[in-house]
Order: C-alpha cells, then structure tokens, then sequence
C-alpha cells in the first residue's frame, strides 16, 4: 500500500446509489501526504520539459497546480461552463453521474507547448478525453496524463486515444 492510500476515504452510495467516492479531502489535509502525492505525481515526468499543466476543475486544480509547481512549468485551468470569458474552446462529455462540458481560454497554450494534464480520478474516462480534445483543439503537443486515482472497474483507459502515456497513483 501507499503512504498516502490510508489517507483516501471511500464513501458508499455517495452521490449516488451504487456509487463508492473516493474522498481525497484527508490526503489534501495531511501536510506530509499531500506532499508526498505531489512528488509521486511528478516523479514520472521529471526528464520530459513539460511547459504547462492542465488541471480539471474542480479537484484536478488543487492537484495540478501543486504539480505545475514542483515541474517549474505554468497551470492551465480546464474550467466548466460559465467560468471563462471569450473566446474559448469547448467539449462536451460523459460523467459517471451525468453530463458535463469543458472550456478553456482559445490562446491559453502555445502551438507545440509541451503540456500535461491532471486530474484526482479517472472513472469512466470522458472528463480525460475532453481535456485530452481541448489540448489538441489548442495545437500544444500532449506529453501525457496524471491521475491521483483509477477506477479500473469503469473502463477509462479504454477510452484514452494516442500515444501519450496516461499514468494513475492508486487503482481501485
Ligand atoms: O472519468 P470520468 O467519468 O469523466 O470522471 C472523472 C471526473 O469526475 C470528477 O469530477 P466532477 O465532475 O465530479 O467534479 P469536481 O472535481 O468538481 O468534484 C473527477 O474529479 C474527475 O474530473
Ligand atoms: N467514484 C468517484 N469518486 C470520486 N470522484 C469521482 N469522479 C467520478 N467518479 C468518482
């Protein structure tokens, strides 16, 4: 197990029935562990001069901006409708409970800019996939994607298309 494994809650019919979240508030409130998870998160991508680190609203903020961090690279906010004034790119996409759309600011990478997307959990892949679009609508070259958490079970890897390696801390 993890240092930080202990640290996830696992929450039974949470949104929903039939639904086990998976609660990170504790690992983000432990100071040693949230630090521990950001270096693992990073530790893959150390020798891959990533510029810029797209993180998901909302938990993929707190992670990808720590993470942009610790890689000297800028943060990127992938934000839900409304957020962002024009003009902007968009993708609409599939949620384990529901139905979402992503945004980003038209200019907010540069062509070719070397760039990483974040996330807390990868369920059923469509929020990746979205941002994965949006990088590519955006002209940057994608060097890959993190995700704190995998929930093998709902079939996101499978939808993860090209090359760029997506890597996961935790798969439940
Ligand atoms: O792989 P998928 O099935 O697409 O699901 C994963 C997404 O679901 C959660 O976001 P949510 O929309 O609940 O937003 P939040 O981070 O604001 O809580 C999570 O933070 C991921 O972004
Ligand atoms: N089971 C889950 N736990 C936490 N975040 C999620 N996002 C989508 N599914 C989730």
């Amino acid at each position: 197990m993890s240092a930080f494994e202990p640290l996830i809650r696992a929450v039974a019919d949470f949104p929903k029935p039939g639904v086990t979240f998976r609660d990170v508030t504790p690992l983000l409130a432990d100071a040693g562990g949230f630090a521990r998870c950001i270096d693992a998160l990073a530790e893959p991508w150390q020798g891959s001069a990533v510029q810029a680190v797209c993180g998901i609203e909302s938990r993929g903020f707190i992670f990808g901006a720590a993470l942009a961090q610790k890689l000297h690279a800028g943060f990127v906010p992938l934000r839900k409708p409304g957020k962002l004034p024009p003009p902007l790119v968009s993708v609409d996409y599939e949620l384990e409970y529901g139905s979402d759309r992503l945004q980003a600011r038209s200019d907010a990478l540069r062509p070719g800019e070397r760039t990483l997307i974040v996330d807390d959990v990868l369920a059923t892949g469509g929020t990746l996939e979205a941002a994965r679009s949006l990088v590519a609508q955006l002209g940057a070259e994608l060097v890959g994607a993190s995700v704190l958490i995998e929930l093998e079970g709902l079939g996101g890897r499978a939808r993860w298309q090209g090359e760029a390696p997506l890597r996961s801390l935790l798969r439940y």
